[in-house]
């Protein structure tokens, strides 16, 4: 396989280090995936985050796999080794996960977290960057599950020029290289437009290296 991040025609349209892997997973890929996840859940419920300061509860639950997982509170943004409600160690990452992280992200060393978003309702997530990773050489690798969104990316700037790209279940997203610190969000998820999951909504995974191999 080529570098992810020169995709052909779909990458052309989409800012430099970003590479969209349209359809990657078929279905009993998918399902696979989701089984898997379904039992990190159960070992690591979805709990709803809180932003930093005000305390304003975020509208994606989240949870995490992997030796560090992301968490948000009053305190701040961070990485940490254990469940912020539960206090136990998060689960490992599924095989598949790792599997796709070897293949596409181009990058030698394993990913340590995988942040696990779960959009219901009227959840999206606002214009942010992945920055709280010490590792910035590796991408960010996204899996899509279930209801399409609307996916807004730019660039490392705030306030700067955007594009949307429609994400379906199956798509795999990977952002690095000049994309790394690059602006993303997601404006809304489609209702209907999956059965994968059988109360509707959208899951996303992003496959993070947070620290610097030493
Ligand atoms: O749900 C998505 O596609 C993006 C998630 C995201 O940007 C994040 O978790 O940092
Ligand atoms: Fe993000």
């Amino acid at each position: 396989m080529g570098s992810p991040l020169t995709n052909g025609a779909v990458a052309a349209a989409l800012p430099g280090g970003v590479a969209l892997h349209d359809g990657l997973l078929d279905r009993p890929a998918q399902e696979r995936l989701l089984d898997a996840i379904r039992a990190v859940v159960v070992e690591a419920p979805l709990y709803r985050p809180e932003m930093p300061r005000t305390g304003k509860p975020f509208s994606v639950r989240m949870t995490n796999c992997g030796a560090l997982g992301w968490v948000s509170d009053r305190g701040g943004y961070r990485y940490q080794a254990t469940h912020p409600v539960t206090g136990r160690p998060w689960p490992p990452i599924p095989d598949m996960l790792l599997d796709l992280w070897r293949d596409l992200a181009g990058y030698p060393h394993p990913p340590e977290a995988c942040l696990v978003n779960y959009y219901d309702g009227e959840a999206r997530m606002g214009l942010h960057r992945d920055e709280d990773e010490e590792e910035r050489a590796a991408p960010v690798l996204s899996v899509s599950l279930g209801n399409d969104c609307r996916f807004r990316i730019g660039g490392t700037e705030r306030g700067g020029p955007t594009r949307s790209v429609r994400l379906a279940s199956g798509d795999v997203l990977l952002f690095g290289g000049p994309s790394r610190l690059a602006y993303h969000g997601v404006d809304r998820v489609y209702p209907g437009t999956s059965t994968l999951l059988e109360r509707g909504g959208r899951i996303n995974l992003t496959l993070r290296r947070v620290t610097r191999p030493g």
